[in-house]
């Protein structure tokens, strides 16, 4: 009884049985096996064009190669894309991010073979013929001579050094703003790139080829080349596939095979297609397959130019840099980053000046090596969340050895500017918070002006020298606060037990001024420190060393006896520590800058005898976090510029009293679990209790001389950056801080109606998918009210662990610290965060059965978890 077995179209390739008629060779080819186009439509993956390459020699059935053919000649220049740096055509476009694009890339198709009847010969050009010479014009070519059709041009991404950034790619493709052949619905706007599609084997087999010498084997498409900076990643649009990353000079990754080109081919005479499908039929027969129908047309499929690959890609770049330079918007990162290195930076007075990183090189400071400085967009509360393009800007990080923290010495707090900075690395990735790190202490010239208007106006020598004095109080101030806010972060750190490695000390904290180049030498020097720490450190030394970490345990049991412990310790490092006094300045000029920074000098010799002085002093601490005091000379934990390392009665008092007014410690000495809020949560506290009162006052346009100032060139009504930051805070979506500014308030207000419609659409998908939720949510209205339920509920979470009594306050501790994990995990897939947001509720909820007594609703609870995972900024993608 015949098999019914269907032949995957129920046809038969003849092109097969040709190829053992042609070389009577004893392939595999059963009559079955052969199967129309196969091998030959996969090549939509990436990579899969290799695979099909791989499989040409067993596709070319009819193809007989001449032997001794001239070699191939060589591959032409490849084509490179001009760069256009029309800086025109994105200015439009400002505020969005330009280092990161999405491109549709298309490699060329693969040009036609050639099909040679069977039997025939042909005259052909002679190419030799001279006249006058003794050569014929034309020449025979034998019948047995068909020519391949020229492979598609790749699409390739090189890493050029000359490039600093994917603007040119943002300036459109090569295809003149065409998709080139389809493409996804909606991705007709990106930019796209084409490759050159191969050429036809013969101008008279399709269309466009050159005409070629019969003697060519296969003619060579030029690749398409796509200049990228180091540091881009290049991920598969829609799948999120990390394709590759281009580090190197040079470097360079093939995003898109080109089509493979048709084979040429001999066609069969009719006698011996006859035979052929004769013998295919007889052999599925002797197998017991039906045959329905033989398809002898096979060969021909083999003659086309396979298509080209086309596939949209996401381009990141995270600059490759030795040092980031973090800290608020129009702290002065870009001026010293001048000031620093020959970069030329926009600088401006209004915030968000940088939109992309700039580089420059570090060769000052006596380091054998030169440093490359990346220049960050500033950063602002909740920027691990995305607000204001933050978690775009964190992800340049990731590749840099140490950090320079730029505050405004003059900002009304620069200390929880520091510390607010700090938290947002940390939730981002707490990796980045035990890296290397120097506080610049910017514009203490303003810091200057303002202490000499207070002692009775500049120019009286009298009055200068108390300006000189008070200035210098200031930055002892700052510089101990800065200290004892990086050891409150690791205690804290410590007490939550939260993930990654210990937040280590600044190893120095340098007052400058990048308007009068003041402390920018020491600044330098300080860098050319913290990166030959992150050279010699190993990962361990970089996180908390156990003794250190017990010591900030302590802070639980006796939190007045910790903070004087941590003070301690930095004291010890500081009597340990070989004191390298910095270079002075003061004698450029009597002005209260220089005698700020020259009083660096003064204030590191009178700590550093006071702590030598101070009878009883333990031997230096084991090399840590905050230590790592065995490098002598200068390197890791060397604080030539610790001026606060050693504190007295007062200063500690003075110190309690900062971290208390940041809302570190609470008024009984204890640490808190204080976080800063971020805006809405000021707004929603009223300023009120405790350290929320201190905190709510955080406004960066507020009482600060420089941007009063240049506060008129805001955009927008009132304070212009703080009104920015208030709408894309309550837009809840951190891409529109970009489109929001510099809009006119019609435009605002439009789109303001828009975020608006968009979160209705929300809140109603939300109550859709979730009916439990959306009683909740809906009877709350909206976003806002969940948020502001989610504030609610960390709030009365949060007091409950302060006063640990009960079980029921245990459980909301437990709910509180598995929100507070989430909020440090890696980035992952959006799907992943949800996934796992879930889980960890569920783990909550399953492991505190007294959960929903704590003042909530597990459904409360529930929603408030989602809603803290989700913007927690946990991880999209591998940034
Ligand atoms: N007086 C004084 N002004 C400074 C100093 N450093 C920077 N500025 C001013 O501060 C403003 C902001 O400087 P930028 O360097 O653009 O600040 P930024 O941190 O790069 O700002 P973003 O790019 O917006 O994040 C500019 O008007 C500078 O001139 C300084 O040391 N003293
Ligand atoms: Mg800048």
């Amino acid at each position: 009884m015949a098999i019914k077995q269907p032949l995957l179209g129920s046809k038969l390739n003849r092109a097969s049985g040709q190829a053992l008629a042609c070389f009577g060779a004893a392939r595999p080819v059963s009559a079955v096996g052969r199967l129309r186009g196969s091998g030959r439509s996969d090549t939509a993956a990436l990579g899969s064009a290799a695979a099909v390459q791989a499989q040409q020699p067993s596709r070319r059935t009819c193809v007989r190669v001449a032997a001794g053919r001239q070699e191939a000649p060589p591959d032409p220049a490849p084509k490179r894309v001009a760069v256009r740096p029309d800086a025109a055509s994105v200015v439009p476009e400002a505020h969005k991010v330009f280092d990161e694009i999405i491109i549709n890339v298309k490699s060329g198709n693969g040009g036609n073979g050639e099909v040679v009847p069977a039997g025939r010969g042909r005259w052909v050009p002679n190419h030799k013929y001279k006249p006058g010479g003794n050569q014929s014009k034309t020449i025979w070519l034998p019948a047995s001579e068909p020519g391949d059709g020229a492979d598609g041009g790749d699409v390739v991404l090189v890493c050029d050094p000359g490039v600093e950034s994917l603007l040119h790619l943002h300036a459109g493709g090569n295809t003149g703003g065409k998709k080139a052949g389809g493409g996804a619905k909606g991705d007709a706007a990106r930019p796209t790139f084409a490759a050159r599609d191969g050429s036809n084997a013969n101008p008279n087999t399709g269309s466009g080829g050159p005409k070629r010498n019969a003697d060519i084997k296969k003619a060579k498409t030029p690749a398409l080349e796509i200049p990228v900076p180091p540091g881009t990643v290049v991920k598969r649009k829609g799948t999120g596939a990390l394709l590759g990353e281009l580090l190197q000079p040079g470097q360079r990754l093939v995003v898109a095979r080109g089509g493979a080109g048709g084979h040429g081919v001999m066609a069969p005479s009719r006698e011996q297609n006859l035979a052929r499908v004769s013998r295919a039929e007889r052999e599925a027969r002797n197998k017991g397959v039906e045959v329905v129908e033989v398809d002898d047309s096979g060969w021909r499929e083999d003659v086309k130019g396979q298509p080209g690959q086309q596939l949209g890609l996401t381009l990141l770049l995270r600059v490759v840099a030795d040092v980031g330079l973090v800290g608020f918007p129009n702290a002065g990162k870009s001026s010293l980053l001048k000031s620093l290195t020959r970069a030329s930076p926009t600088i401006a007075p209004y915030p968000f000046t940088t939109l992309m990183p700039n580089l420059g090189v570090l060769s000052a400071g006596g380091g054998a090596s030169k440093a490359v400085l990346a220049d960050l967009p500033g950063l602002i509360e909740g920027a691990h969340k995305g607000r204001g393009l933050g978690r775009n800007f964190l992800r340049h990080l990731r590749r840099t050895s140490a950090l320079l923290h730029v505050v405004d010495a003059a900002a009304p707090d620069p200390v929880t500017d520091y510390y607010a900075v700090r938290e947002e690395l940390r939730m981002y990735n707490p990796d980045y918070c035990a890296r290397p790190h120097v506080v610049a202490l910017n514009k203490m010239d303003l810091l200057s002006a303002a202490a000499a208007a207070a002692a009775g106006g500049a120019g009286a020598p009298a009055s200068e020298e108390a300006a000189a004095a008070a200035v210098v109080a200031r930055m002892k101030e700052l510089v101990t606060a800065i200290r004892g806010a990086a050891q409150a972060q690791a205690a804290e750190h410590a007490e939550h037990a939260y993930e990654g490695p210990t937040p280590v000390a600044p190893i120095s904290i340098v007052p400058c001024c990048a308007a009068t180049g003041e402390g920018l030498k020491e600044l330098a020097a300080a860098l050319q420190r913290a990166l030959g720490a992150a050279r010699v450190a190993e990962p361990d030394v970089l996180r908390t060393a156990p003794d250190t970490l017990a010591e900030a345990r302590g802070a639980a049991a006796g939190p007045a006896a910790a903070v004087a412990s941590l003070a301690a310790t930095t004291a010890r490092r500081a009597a340990a520590a070989e004191w390298q006094p910095v270079a002075s300045t003061s004698g450029r000029g009597a002005a209260p800058a220089a005698a700020a920074v020259g009083a660096g000098v003064a204030m590191t010799a009178v700590a550093g005898q006071r702590a030598a002085a101070t009878p009883g002093a333990p031997p230096p601490a084991p090399a840590g976090w905050d230590d790592g005091g065995s490098n002598a000379g200068g390197g890791w934990g060397a604080d030539a510029d610790d001026a606060g390392a050693d504190l007295s009665a007062e200063e500690l008092a003075a110190f309690n009293e900062r971290c208390r007014s940041l809302g570190l410690i609470d008024d009984k000495g204890n640490f808190t679990n204080v976080r800063l809020p971020d805006d809405e949560e000021a707004a929603a506290a009223g300023g009120g209790a405790g350290g929320g009162a201190a905190l709510a006052e955080v406004d960066l346009n507020a009482a600060s001389p420089w941007m009063d100032a240049h506060g008129a060139a805001s955009p927008g009504a009132g304070s212009g950056m703080g009104d920015t930051m208030d709408a894309a805070d309550g837009g809840g979506e951190p891409d529109w801080m970009a489109e929001l500014e510099g809009l006119d308030d019609e435009a605002m207000a439009a789109v303001l109606a828009e975020l608006e419609a968009e979160e209705a659409a929300e809140a109603a998908a939300a109550a859709a998918a979730s009916p439990t939720t959306s009683a909740a949510s809906s009877a709350s209205g909206g976003r806002p009210q969940q948020r502001q339920q989610q504030q609610r509920a960390h709030t009365s979470a949060a007091s409950g662990a302060g006063a640990a009594a009960s079980s029921r306050q245990a459980a909301a501790a437990l709910a509180a610290s598995t929100a507070q994990v989430g909020d440090v995990g890696p980035e992952e897939g959006e799907e992943e965060e949800e996934e796992g947001g879930e889980q960890l509720v569920r783990m909550a909820a399953a492991d505190d059965p007294d959960a929903a007594l704590v003042n909530l609703s597990l459904e409360q609870l529930l929603a408030m978890e989602k809603e803290d995972w989700g913007d927690n900024g946990a991880p999209k993608g591998l940034l």
